[in-house]
């Protein structure tokens, strides 16, 4: 973790409280979004934010994707998962260890790649990245089963290391294997392909052989993929074999209503086989406007599309033009003067306003997920992110051309992968590389904006000092505790003139938050 991230924010209890995920109360879902609020604004009430706008999650079958451990030692094949109450932090660094585990493992046998020896992030740093933003998404999203706990139990690695031991160095105090057969948790289309998963799996040895994990993954659309993760080599009889799930899956009401097949995928060590496609498109609505979004298997999507949308929603909106001076958004709402008139000047007065000329940074970008509906408020972005995949993903969002799909039409974006660090110095540098060719030059941009949406760990420390040269920041952040740490090295310069919050992980400890800062 960061320097500033390490430091402790005020003395309010961390966001701890221990719920498990398994035995959610969907008649509670009001009560533990309350007691997640009240900290929130405790943690935050330092920084002397505006009202706080929250946004909600349908109380149940709200999450897009699910990971399961396969049981299948004693009769039946069934699905476990790992209630991590009893031992939540240990769980959690177990699930992180694993899943760089897993990754690795995965990896093996890849080239590094090595472009032009400049400093540009080798690809085991940015599995590194990628496990720990899935990693954080897995446990961030659910504290339910992490993929990589599982594969870790799976494997028989659970424990291999210092943590998760006892303090006399006794039995591992791993996390609680409770059974789920099904998971209100995980959309009813989830469930759905669950059932038949098991059922299929059950009865065909060519599917169930080894099997130790399954991934699903589904969208609001209906578009789904499966993923079969093995611990031996997969051949033609298993491809037979997951062509015929695959139609099973296709009849499963949600796909069947679609009127589409879900992706199956076949993993094990070194091998991966894709029927048809390894991704989904998702479709999301954001201000009146659908946008196609392509989620690529394995690399980071928001977990919970319902709530994404609310987060999109509300970074659009306070990145407009007309709308986004350090008014709330019930001011915004009730037509403030600068949001009626659309006064720019008097946005800027107030210390805020976006100009239609201004150019926007982001900074973790994904897929793409919050550049391309915002690109209509800014002159030019320049976003960046580190893990290939998701570059790629953000590439093809950003070209989507099906008219069925009404183009996302994008063609004021510069998409470089970099990491956000090696961009922090570049930029502050005012320096180039060749991942950057292609951008006008610095002194032509008219970077004044920010957007930034890092992982868990919060922001290293060249990033939070690139983000003081900027006059309005917007930072997503899936963890209030180092948002709250990053938020003290930037207090001073700058002050919150919006706050949000997305219950996108409902009856966890975790809280997705929005924080708009325009400078002092
Ligand atoms: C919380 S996700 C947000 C992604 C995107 N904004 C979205 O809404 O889907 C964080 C992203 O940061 C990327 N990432 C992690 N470490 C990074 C680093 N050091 N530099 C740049 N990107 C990084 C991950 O690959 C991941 O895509």
């Amino acid at each position: 973790m960061n320097g500033h991230a390490a430091e402790a924010c005020a003395e309010t209890p961390a966001f701890t409280t221990p719920v498990s995920i398994t035995a959610i109360d969907a008649e509670d879902y009001d009560g533990q979004l309350d007691r997640k609020l009240t900290k929130l604004k405790q943690l935050f009430q330092e920084f002397d934010p505006p009202q706080l706008e929250v946004f909600t999650s349908p109380p149940t079958h709200y999450r897009m994707r699910s990971e399961f451990t396969v049981e299948q030692r004693d009769g039946p094949l069934h699905f476990v998962m790992f209630d991590k109450s009893p031992a939540e932090e240990t769980a959690a660094e177990a699930g992180q260890e694993a899943a760089a585990a897993l990754e690795q493992e995965q990896g093996e046998g890849k080239e590094l790649e090595q472009e032009e020896g400049e400093g540009e992030p080798e690809r085991a740093a940015e599995q590194q990245a990628e496990a720990q933003a899935d990693a954080s998404t897995s446990a961030a999203a659910a504290a339910e089963a992490p993929a990589a706990a599982a594969v870790a139990a799976a494997d028989g690695k659970k424990g291999k290391g210092k943590k998760g031991k006892g303090k006399k160095g006794g039995k591992p105090k791993g996390p609680r294997r409770v059974r789920v057969d099904t998971f209100p948790v995980a959309t009813k289309q989830v469930n759905e392909l669950m059932a038949v998963v098991r059922e299929e799996a059950d009865k065909t040895p060519e599917l169930r052989q080894r099997l130790f994990q399954v991934n699903f993954h589904t969208t609001l659309a209906g578009d789904a993929m499966v993923t079969l993760l093995y611990h031996r080599k997969l051949g033609p009889e298993w491809q037979a074999a997951a062509e015929r799930l695959r139609d099973a899956l296709a009849a499963t009401p949600t796909a069947a209503a679609a009127g589409v097949r879900p992706h199956v995928i076949g993993r094990s060590r070194k091998q991966k086989i894709a029927l048809d496609a390894d991704f989904v498109l998702e479709r999301l609505t954001v201000g009146g406007r659908t946008f196609v979004q392509k989620q690529v298997e394995g690399s980071f999507s928001q977990p919970n599309g319902h709530v994404c949308q609310h987060m999109l929603t509300w970074a659009q909106d306070v990145t407009k033009p007309a709308a986004a001076s350090e008014g709330s958004a019930a001011a915004a709402a009730e037509g403030s003067v600068a949001a009626e008139e659309g006064k720019e000047a008097a946005a800027a007065a107030a210390g805020g306003g976006v100009g239609p000329e201004d150019d926007l940074l982001e900074l973790y970008c994904g897929n793409g997920n919050f550049t391309i509906p915002l690109s209509a408020n800014f002159r030019r972005v320049v976003a960046t992110e580190v893990a290939k995949s998701s570059v790629e993903a953000a590439r093809y969002n950003m070209e989507v051309r099906q008219h069925a799909f009404n183009a996302n039409g994008v063609s004021n974006v510069f998409l470089a992968r970099m990491a956000s660090e090696e961009f922090a110095v570049t930029m502050r540098e005012r320096g180039s590389r060749r991942r950057l060719e292609g951008l006008e030059g610095w002194e032509a941009l008219r970077l004044r904006t920010i957007l930034v949406d890092p992982p868990r760990a919060g922001l290293d420390d060249f990033t939070v000092e690139l983000l003081k040269e900027f006059d309005r920041i917007v930072y997503i952040s899936c963890n209030p505790d180092t948002l709250c740490a990053n938020l003290k090295a930037i207090a001073p310069t700058h002050r919150i003139a919006r706050f949000a919050a997305f219950d996108q992980f409902p009856y966890t400890h975790h809280l997705e938050c929005g924080v708009y800062l325009v400078r002092r």
